[in-house]
């Protein structure tokens, strides 16, 4: 697999925006906990849409000296390297670590939205989103299932252009995208297209090579049932939706195959013939994936008109204020994304 996982540092004029995720989850933490490592581990410069009373709060609990400096996105680079720069949401956050506040959900819409605009209008080079927990955003009215389904609606309102947006989960070791993202498990046979294969495949095909440089992707397809349906005797799903979408896939030019049984494509030596695994649906991605590489494993949203990457872990409201939460896969994230800023030619 070519590794995508090196990264360079600090060769962005523009910082990344974050957006302060769930303020009672580890978003804090781990945003605390990468800026007092942003020497040591090179990272690109970022600012936090955010509460900056809230995040302070948060330090003091965890005992990390960060020191926050309130900024605008123009000036947030300047600060970075002796405080944390947070751009102030229009209203402030309750500090209540493990305890979801219905009142904090505008704010954490509102800075994802924020982060999106800056992006676009040029103030910073990426998105990075700290997790969200999206039950109280359902609660407070959020009409997306999470941030990619959120962020193609961002892109479509400042471009005017629909977008497909297509879930990578990236680690070291693999790279899955689940065709079908969040949806019930018992919907995923009749959601399923050979369209949605294609259309998913071809972002994927386009991103990979326009964002990181891998110059002929290899997309290895699998199946959707057991034994990618053992020639149809447990579902005729990948005889009549999968199979023919890998089909038009190599009709295409795009170096993909498959239906492939997806519990035998994730050893190391099936891993060794691909560089993504496009998935029929969220879990049959998001284990191997998260199983191999929890720790450092980053998601990124393709085919978007900006950059967008995101820890591959939730909001672990038990671990918030305790100091456990392991900063290493929004560290990868902010590395990612700065990676894919310096490098990308789109
Ligand atoms: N990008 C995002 O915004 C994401 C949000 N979520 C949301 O997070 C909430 C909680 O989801 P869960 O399934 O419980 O997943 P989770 O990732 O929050 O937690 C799963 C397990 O991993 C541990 N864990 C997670 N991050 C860790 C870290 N950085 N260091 C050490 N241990 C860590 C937790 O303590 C827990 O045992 C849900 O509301 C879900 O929707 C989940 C995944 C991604
Ligand atoms: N399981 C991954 C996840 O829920 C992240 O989704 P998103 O909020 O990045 O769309």
């Amino acid at each position: 697999m070519t590794d995508i996982h090196a990264t360079t540092a600090g060769e962005n004029p523009k910082p990344l925006a974050v957006s302060c995720g769930e303020p009672s989850g580890i978003g804090p933490d781990v945003i605390l906990a990468a800026w007092t490592m942003r020497d040591e581990q090179q990272l690109p410069p970022f600012y936090v849409l955010g509460d900056a009373a809230q995040l302070a709060a948060r330090a003091a609990m965890l005992k990390l000296d960060v020191p926050i400096q309130e900024t605008s996105p123009q000036d947030a680079l300047s600060y970075f390297s002796s405080a944390l720069p947070v751009v102030p949401l229009s209203s402030a956050f309750s500090e209540h670590p493990s305890v979801a506040l219905p009142s904090n959900a505008a704010g954490v819409i509102e800075a994802i939205e924020r982060a999106v605009a800056d992006t676009v209008n040029g103030f910073a080079c990426g998105v990075v989103t700290a997790p969200i927990s999206k039950k109280p955003l359902y609660d407070a009215g959020f009409k997306h299932p999470g941030h990619t389904e959120f962020l193609a609606e961002l892109a479509h309102k400042h471009y005017g252009q629909t977008y497909l947006p297509v879930m990578l989960i990236a680690g070291p070791q693999l790279r899955t995208i689940p065709v079908t993202i969040h949806i019930a498990l018992s919907d995923v046979s009749t959601t399923l297209t050979k369209e949605m294969i294609v259309e998913t495949a071809v972002a994927t095909d386009m991103d990979l090579k326009a964002r990181f440089q891998i110059a002929q992707p290899r997309l290895a397809i699998s199946g959707l049932n057991p034994h990618a349906g053992e020639n149809g005797a447990m579902g005729r799903e990948d005889i009549e939706i999968v199979e023919p979408a890998v089909k038009e896939l190599i009709a295409r030019g795009i170096n993909a195959f498959g239906p492939l049984p997806a519990d035998t494509m994730f050893h190391a030596s099936a891993r060794a013939t691909y560089d993504v695994a496009l998935c029929m649906y969220h879990d049959q991605a998001l284990i191997p994936a998260k199983a191999l590489g929890f720790d450092d494993a980053v998601n990124v949203t393709l085919g978007l008109p900006f950059i967008r990457t995101s820890p591959d872990h939730g909001t672990a409201f038990s671990l918030a204020g305790t100091g456990q939460a392991k900063p290493d896969s929004f560290i990868a994230a902010l590395k990612m994304a700065g990676q894919m800023a310096a490098s990308s030619n789109v």
